[in-house]
This record gives structure tokens, C-alpha cells and sequence, in this order.
């Protein structure tokens, strides 16, 4: 392990961020670190502007390492730097940010170094970047607190596995583990399925029945795709996690319940807050604790000691440094929009496989669809024909099989339904 891990160490023990500070007229100025400040006119935001023509939640700064994040949270009027409407963009000199018909400052600071630790796990997660290190630092000071949290990432970059690491590292390890998938709630069984019912409650209710909440009793409960709750329970769960009790379907007592909330989004609820999709109350009752989990690609150095902890998993431990040396050569270029669930797919087909070029050229096609061209060309040449051979067919295929739902499409692939419309705009192919 300590030969991989040295390397690693050595290269990325610092993090350095470029924060900066925010003035609000009237007030302190305020400084902008690692953790999003979110300006909006919700009595919950982090600086709250009482001006009509801004949003619930307008958007939010964070620093980085060139400078300081401005992200539209999807806003009605718009976040505007120097006259330019901005949806994303990095601050790195004075200028005045208007939001809804308000002017703020903002000031960038030095680049100062963000405490990371060297913590390159926490449970069974893995990651030796830095933005992981600070994340799995945070992890480990709010893990044994009840606080709720929100996790956020593109699909496949550990959502689940934070709410479960969370989980085992509180003091409720020994209560329930439930996963509650929000975006796959049968609309008339939704009240049941979180809050339990009561036998007759509604035709085919033969029985009284617990739900996830009281099912999580003395434990967690993961509430993924939060993002997908449909808007009418909205209210009976913010009602439950204010005051802690609950109500079965048909019934009118009430029954405590000790949960904590761990929930995860891929979608933007910026957005869903500002056009009334989703609550921002119970966002921010939720969101006590913000947990970001950056795509894959943007984290490169975790590629080894994932690949590390994917061979130890199926027992190859020692095939550890070829698997990393043909991921990192021959997908050097790619994106995984998979996140980390595409490379241990990756990572434990090419582990399996017996050593050498044949097992390259075997591996090859999960990005090439086999059609690996001959050695005739440059390799950059030959593996960008194979990929495009390979995406093309790979669309086609999953076209054809989900009849052209974007929706199905993406949850088949494990990735996100732009990156789906990217690839079939990319191939002529049409969606439903
Ligand atoms: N940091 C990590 N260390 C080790 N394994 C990881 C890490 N992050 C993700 N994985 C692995 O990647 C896979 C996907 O993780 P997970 O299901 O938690 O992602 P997710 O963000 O919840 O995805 P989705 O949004 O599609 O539900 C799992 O096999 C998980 O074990």
C-alpha cells in the first residue's frame, strides 16, 4: 500500500484556495472560504438581501484555487458581474456583483492554504486529492454530531457511500441503515412507504406497516434523489424533522421517531427552490452540513489508490500497479462521466484479466466496443477511432432499447441525462 501512497503523499499534502471577501453594504465584510456562502432573500441563506427582485436562494460564492466561484443558482433576475450575466465564473479581481436590484463587492484575497490532513480514507471511501482529504476531514468531525446532510456530485462519485461512511462512524452504528430512493416513490403509496399506515387504512392495506422513517429508528436514513420528493410531502417531512414524531396513514397519534437525515441530489435544487419545485425551508433544514463530492475528473490522483482499493477488494492486490498504469495511459483523455462506479467497473474487469498486451487490448473495449483498431496509426489515432466506434454503437444500442427515453437511458448508462443528450447530439441520434 505505502509505495502508491508515499508517491501520492508527497506530490499533493497541500491544497491552496483563493478565497476573497464580500461586501454588503451596512454590514462586516464576509469572508469567502472553501464552504458555499449561499445570497438570497430565503431568511435561511448565508447573507440575506430583502430586495423583491432577488430569489429565493440567487447564488453562491466559494473559494477555489484560482479565485472565488460565483454560481446563478438558477435565478429569476439573474447574478450580472461588470454588465455580463453570469451563470458560473471565477472572481480573481475587484468588481461589483448585482443581484435583483442590489450591489455587492467583492475583494479577492492571497492564496492561503486550506488545512487538508493527510487522511486518505474515511471508511470504506478512498481519495489522496486534496479537495477529498478536506472533504474526508469534515466528514470525520461531523460524522459523530446529529447534524442533517446534504451530499451532491454527479452520478457515481460516492453519494451513497458518504451516507453510509456517516453513518458507521456515529454513535448510531448499530442502529438501521434505510435507503429511501425518492425518485422511485409510487405517488399514491408515497405517505406510506416514508411514514408507515395503519391496517385499512386504504384499499389493499391488509395490514399495519411501519415506514422508512420508523424503520430508521435509533439509526439513519439516506433520502436519495432528494431532489425527485414529490412536492406534496414536502411539507410532512419538513413537519417531521422539525418536531421528530410521525404519523401513520389512517392514524391520528403521533409516534417519535430519532433519525438522522443523510440526503444526496444530483440535481441542481437551486433551481427547483427558485421555480417552487422543491422547498427551500426544507432545503436548508437538510443542508446543515453541505458535503460536495467533485467529479472524478476533476481528481485525477484518486485514480490509484481507487484502482488500489478495487484490486485489494477482488483479491488481486498485487495487480495493482499495472491497472493503474494502463488506466492512466490509455484513458488519460477521458472524462469518466461515470465517476468512480465507471472505473471499478473499469479498474476490476481489467484486474481480472490475466497480465500483458492481450489483457490491454481486452480491456480496452469497455472504452472502445471492441473494435480495437491495428497498431498501424498513432495510438492516439487508433484509440480515438475505437471510442467513437464504440460510442456510436453504445448509443444506438441503448436508443433502441429504452425507445428513446432520455430518463431511462441515463439511469441505464450511471450517467447524467446531459451528458446522454451530449453523446446523441455527438452521433445524429434522436431521443424521444
Ligand atoms: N471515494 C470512493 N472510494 C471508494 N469507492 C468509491 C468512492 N466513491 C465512489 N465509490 C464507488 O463507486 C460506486 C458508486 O458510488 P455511489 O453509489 O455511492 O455513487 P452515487 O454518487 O450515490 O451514485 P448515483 O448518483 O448514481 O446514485 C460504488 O461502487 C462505490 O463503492
Amino acid at each position: 500500500m505505502s509505495a502508491l501512497n508515499d508517491a501520492t503523499r508527497a506530490r499533493a499534502v497541500q491544497w491552496f484556495v483563493r478565497g476573497g471577501q464580500l461586501l454588503v453594504p451596512g454590514r462586516d465584510p464576509l469572508r469567502i472560504g472553501v464552504s458555499p456562502i449561499v445570497l438570497g432573500r430565503d431568511p435561511s441563506c448565508g447573507v440575506v438581501l430583502d430586495d423583491r427582485e432577488v430569489s429565493a436562494t440567487h447564488c453562491e460564492l466559494r473559494a477555489e484555487g484560482p479565485g472565488v466561484l460565483l454560481r446563478d443558482l438558477g435565478s429569476r433576475n439573474g447574478t450580472f458581474v461588470g454588465g455580463v450575466r453570469v451563470r458560473e465564473g471565477i472572481l480573481t479581481a475587484p468588481c461589483s456583483i448585482h443581484v435583483g436590484g442590489s450591489v455587492l463587492g467583492f475583494e479577492p484575497l492571497e492564496k492561503e492554504r486550506v488545512e487538508v490532513g493527510f487522511d486518505e480514507d474515511f471508511g470504506p471511501l478512498v481519495g489522496s486529492s486534496p479537495r477529498m482529504r478536506h472533504l474526508f476531514r469534515l466528514l470525520r468531525e461531523v460524522a459523530p454530531t446529529d447534524l442533517s446532510i446534504l451530499v451532491t456530485g454527479e452520478t457515481g462519485t460516492g453519494k451513497e457511500l458518504v451516507a453510509q461512511a456517516v453513518h458507521e462512524h456515529s454513535s448510531r452504528s448499530a442502529g438501521p441503515f434505510v435507503v429511501l430512493d425518492c425518485a422511485s416513490i409510487p405517488g399514491p403509496l408515497a405517505e406510506s412507504l416514508l411514514f408507515g399506515h395503519e391496517r385499512g387504512a386504504f384499499t389493499g392495506a391488509t395490514e399495519r406497516r411501519s415506514g422508512a422513517f420508523q424503520d430508521a429508528h435509533r439509526g439513519t436514513i439516506f433520502l436519495d434523489e432528494l431532489g425527485e420528493l414529490p412536492p406534496e410531502l414536502q411539507p410532512k417531512l419538513l413537519r417531521v424533522l422539525a418536531e421528530r414524531k410521525v404519523k401513520r396513514v389512517g392514524s391520528s397519534a403521533y409516534e417519535p421517531v430519532d433519525v438522522r437525515v443523510v440526503a444526496a441530489t444530483r440535481r441542481d435544487l437551486g433551481r427547483s427552490m427558485n421555480t417552487g419545485v422543491f422547498r427551500s425551508d426544507l432545503f436548508f433544514r437538510i443542508a446543515q452540513m453541505r458535503i460536495e463530492l467533485p467529479p472524478l475528473r476533476d481528481r485525477r490522483e484518486d485514480i490509484p489508490p481507487l484502482v488500489q482499493r478495487v484490486c485489494e477488494r477482488i483479491g488481486r492486490p498485487e495487480r495493482t500497479p499495472d491497472v493503474v498504469d494502463l488506466i492512466t495511459s490509455t484513458l488519460a483523455q477521458h472524462d469518466f462521466p461515470g465517476n468512480v462506479r465507471e472505473l471499478v467497473n473499469v479498474a476490476s474487469v481489467a484486474a481480472s484479466l490475466p497480465r500483458g498486451a492481450e489483457a490491454v487490448a481486452s480491456v480496452l473495449p469497455l472504452e472502445g466496443g471492441g473494435e480495437v483498431a491495428p497498431a498501424l496509426s498513432a495510438f492516439s489515432e487508433a484509440k480515438r477511432v475505437a471510442v467513437g466506434a464504440f460510442e456510436q454503437r453504445y448509443f444506438s444500442d441503448l436508443v433502441r432499447a429504452t425507445d428513446g427515453n432520455v430518463s431511462e437511458m441515463a439511469r441505464r448508462a450511471g450517467m447524467e441525462r446531459h451528458h446522454v443528450r451530449a453523446f446523441l447530439k455527438k452521433y445524429g441520434l434522436s431521443a424521444r
